[in-house]
């Protein structure tokens, strides 16, 4: 990369990676959303707000490549690199034992089955391009990259960087890939996790994700469930599930169609949809709270291969403000005080894999 290309990726620049492929594309950008579907050539960019607000979430820029992990990471050391000086607020428990009652009271009216209700922890810090190569370069070293997706995307005023185990889906010609993953208990030493992957709520929650992921993919095609297995990160143990769609033949496969089925999960929003696919109402300070939280993010490669994942696990910033989110699947068995310790253990999760 010439230095020219390299200034312009800092400045405005966006990547995911996808583990199993070895690869990382990344791209330069000069603005966003201002590209329809129709007039883009392929590979271009999809990301839009959790609700999905955005009229034309593609986008594409001057230069877009794919590089593997270590030559990613031989390149990054090369930059100036500084660890982001934040000043964290204090976390408060307010707004989310406002979104767990509602979502109690949702459940015991029968209204819904299970929801995620998050939280927000704030901070101030400026983040230059020296704290972006920090943050990537920590992402690139945390040695258990294997079963998560880094990601980032930034422009000079906003962005967000992180490395999520929620994939949306993998589409390669007539299959596409998805998982099923909810249940959570922190990687501690002593933890059993004979007794986590036995745990009644853990397998109800997992469940209806998968209830809600089959609901909302059988009109593709035939939907394959897989085993329900282990996802163990550096600091988290998860509920994993493969789930595989063989599409309908003659069926020409629309990124966006199928995204607005799949997202949001009950892994990021609620069982069943509402008309905004969530239980959580729509209001401005919601939407500007959020930000890119649990966003969908991906790639169109070409006609029969796309990628998506939904930005959990990383660290947003827009202007002075940088914010760290964290949820949780909530069903009518969860404790309130269990359901916050989650929070907080995946809002250090995050904080590790960034370095911080
Ligand atoms: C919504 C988040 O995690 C989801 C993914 C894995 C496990 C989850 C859970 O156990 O609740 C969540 O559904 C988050 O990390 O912000």
């Amino acid at each position: 990369m010439n230095d020219n290309l390299i200034k312009n990726f800092w400045n405005c620049g966006c990547f995911i990676g996808i583990p199993s492929e070895n690869k990382i594309y990344v791209m330069t950008h000069q603005s966003d959303f201002k590209n329809n579907e129709c007039i883009l050539n392929p590979p271009y960019f999809y990301l839009n707000d959790f609700y999905m607000n955005h009229s034309s979430p593609y986008f594409k820029g001057e230069v877009f490549f794919e590089i593997s992990y270590s030559e990613m990471l031989k390149l990054i050391s090369k930059e100036f690199s500084e660890k982001p000086q934040i000043s964290w607020n204090e976390l408060s428990k307010k707004n989310y034992i406002n979104q767990f009652e509602s979502i109690k009271n949702a459940i015991d009216t029968g209204y819904l089955k299970k929801g995620v209700p998050y939280s927000s922890l704030n901070g101030q810090s400026l983040i230059s391009t020296k704290n972006k190569v920090y943050l990537i370069k920590s992402l690139l070293e945390n040695k258990n990259q294997n079963s998560t997706y880094i990601y980032g995307y930034w422009n000079q005023f906003n962005g967000f960087i992180g490395s999520t185990p929620e994939l949306l889906f993998i589409q390669n010609d007539c299959y596409v890939q998805t998982i099923a993953l909810a249940g959570t208990v922190p990687n501690a030493k002593n933890v059993n996790k004979e007794a986590f992957v036995n745990n009644q709520k853990m397998q109800k929650e997992h469940l209806l994700v998968i209830e809600g992921l089959k609901h909302s993919l059988s009109q593709f095609g035939m939907v394959s469930i897989g085993e329900t297995k282990i996802l163990e990160l550096p600091k988290l143990i998860h509920l994993k599930t493969d789930i595989l769609v063989k599409l309908k033949e003659n069926f020409p496969f629309q990124f966006e169609k199928f995204l607005k089925e799949i997202h949001p999960t009950a892994a990021v929003g609620s069982l069943p949809k509402n008309s905004q696919g969530n239980w959580l109402p729509q209001t401005k300070e919601e939407i500007l709270n959020r930000g890119y939280y649990a966003a969908p993010f991906g790639i169109i490669l070409d006609e029969n291969n796309s990628i998506c994942i939904c930005t959990i696990r990383g660290m947003q910033w827009q202007d002075n403000i940088v914010k760290i989110c964290a949820g949780g699947g909530v069903i009518l068995e969860s404790d309130i005080n269990l359901e916050w310790q989650e929070i907080e253990s995946k809002m250090d999760a995050i904080k590790y894999s960034l370095g911080l």
